[in-house]
């Protein structure tokens, strides 16, 4: 498990830790990390040349005695001061082991074979401000990699909120822990490799802000069949998707749950999308409705309702049955945009999971599409602390939130998932695992995972589309799993 905090948290961390140290120690473990990484990167240090972003606080200290390292090592350092002040014992530093403070104006940045961005790190506030501004948008028209200190500067440590410019670092090395922002989009997206470097915080740290699963995470809470599995026992997956006008949704749906691993998967829905699961899911045991009703469809131990369903009086009558139920729920697209419309539909004793994108999110409730893309974290909080579900916020950076619980992140996708009917998989993957018994954080971070990684196997750096996704989703647990995937010792 990743874990990542606010700077908030962190400071208040430092601060204990800073009072059992000598003065200065905390920024010598940090610059030397620092500087070991820059010189990963470099390859080759003695004649290197390597361009310092100063800005006025304990960031610019960092970059400073980095820099005097490397300029022992033999690198020609130089440092542009764009703060008010410099951190006075850094830049002493730096100038006796041979560093050089110049202009911005004199092509340092252009010349450099690496930009280290040391101007704000967790004591920014706001849009960097001239001439930071300057320099980050300058770094990043440079030609060399840029290294951030700390976060890239631009991007707000605790939300991953980016307002106006900002550095595209290629790494970012992060001291004592990581920040949220390095883990959310748009920050995540800035900040390149993340390399942490272990200050010693570790014991003085609470409990984290948000923590994203590693493979090894999902792994351990993906159900696996054993020797006393049946189908029923599985988990078995009630889908209630689809429409005569949009029937691709139902067969998308389907498919993520039979290929994440449920038991069953029952689907429930009128004579068009019935006739297109049938053919491409013979597997699938299907009820052909004449009218809105679950009686006779069966058991099931979790639903998937919404995407492609409509929003008219049929699709409210089965999504008011499907909730009516007495097992977890997945809500997904038009099912959201009828709780939209009648949030007390969401009154029930047993676990709900909705899954909008950023639109959906909006309108459930009332924030702008823009301002949700901008800050994920609070408004997918907001929502669940508000509605009292779990949300799972689909886009760049998937994030799933709970009342009182750390958010989960997950970065795993790719923007080449962003493209029609990937959502729809998602649901039916989250919903096999409801019904084969994770609760809704649980199937809703390792469903976001295992849908990113199989997005990368279907894409492979070119176009996909949703049902390659499904289809690829065995080969992603594959990878998470090994081969061991019948419960057993894997033969010798
Ligand atoms: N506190 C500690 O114990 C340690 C701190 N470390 C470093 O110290 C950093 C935090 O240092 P500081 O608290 O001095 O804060 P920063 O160095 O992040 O920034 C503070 C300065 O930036 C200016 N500033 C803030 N927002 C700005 C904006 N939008 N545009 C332009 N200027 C802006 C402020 O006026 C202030 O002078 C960490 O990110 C990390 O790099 C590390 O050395 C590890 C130890
Ligand atoms: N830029 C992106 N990077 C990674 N994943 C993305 C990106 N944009 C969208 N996605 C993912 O693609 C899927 C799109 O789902 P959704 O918006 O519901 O589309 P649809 O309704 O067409 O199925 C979600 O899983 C989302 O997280
Ligand atoms: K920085």
């Amino acid at each position: 498990m990743r874990t990542a905090y606010t700077a908030d948290q962190i400071r208040a961390a430092e601060h204990r830790l800073m009072a059992r140290l000598p003065e200065g120690a905390l920024m010598q473990r940090a610059a030397s990390g620092l500087a070991a990484a820059c010189a990963t990167m470099l390859g080759k240090v003695y004649g290197s040349r390597v361009t310092l972003l100063v800005g006025s606080g304990d960031n610019g200290g960092d970059a400073l005695y980095a820099g005097a390292l490397l300029a022992r090592r033999g690198a020609r350092v130089e440092a542009v001061l764009a703060g008010s002040r410099t951190h006075e014992a850094g830049l002493e530093a730096f100038l006796l082991a041979g560093g050089r403070a110049v202009e911005a104006g004199t092509g340092t940045i252009e010349r450099a074979d690496l930009v280290v961005d040391g101007l704000v790190g967790i004591g920014a506030s706001g849009a960097l401000r001239e001439p930071y501004r300057e320099l980050a948008l300058a770094a990043d028209a440079a030609a060399a990699p840029t290294v951030a200190v700390d976060v890239p500067s631009g991007v707000d440590a605790s939300s991953g909120r980016v307002e106006g410019a900002a550095v595209r670092a290629a790494l970012t090395v992060t001291m004592g822990a990581r920040k949220t922002g390095l883990l959310v989009d748009p920050g995540a997206a800035l900040a390149g490799e993340v390399e942490l470097v272990d200050i010693g915080l570790g014991p003085y740290l609470p409990d984290p802000d948000v923590v994203a699963l590693t493979g090894a995470d999902v792994a351990a809470l993906l159900p696996r069949p054993a020797a006393e599995s049946d189908k029923y026992r599985r988990g078995v997956v009630g889908v209630v998707a689809g429409s005569d006008q949009y029937t691709g949704a139902a067969v998308l749906a389907v498919g993520g749950a039979l290929l994440a691993g449920a038991g069953m998967v029952r689907y429930a829905g009128p004579g068009e999308p019935v006739a297109q699961v049938r053919s491409h899911w013979p597997e699938a045991v299907i009820t052909e409705l004449e009218r809105p009703s679950l009686d006779g469809v069966g058991r099931v131990q979790a639903w998937v309702v919404g995407p492609g369903l409509g929003t008219g009086d049929w699709a409210r009558e089965m999504l008011a049955q499907v909730l009516a139920s007495d097992v977890p729920v997945l809500i997904d697209a038009d099912g959201l945009t009828l709780v939209a419309r009648e949030r007390d539909l969401l009154g029930r004793d047993a676990p709900v999971l909705v899954t909008p994108h950023a639109g959906e999110l909006s309108r459930l409730t009332g924030a702008g599409r823009d301002e949700i893309e901008a800050d994920r974290l609070r408004h997918a909080r907001g929502a669940a602390a508000d509605l009292g579900v779990t949300v799972l916020l689909k886009g760049s950076t998937t994030v799933v939130a709970e009342p009182d619980r750390p958010v989960r992140v997950n970065g795993t996708g790719t923007a080449w998932l962003a493209t029609g009917g990937t959502g729809d998989v998602l649901s039916g993957v989250a919903g096999a695992l409801l019904a084969q018994g994770l609760g809704c954080y649980d199937a809703g971070s390792c469903a976001a995972y295992l849908h990113g990684l199989a997005g990368r196997i279907a894409s492979s750096g070119a176009p996909l589309h949703a049902a390659g996704v499904a289809a690829a989703v065995p080969a992603a647990i594959r990878e998470l799993t090994g081969r061991e995937l019948t419960g057993r010792p894997a033969p010798r």
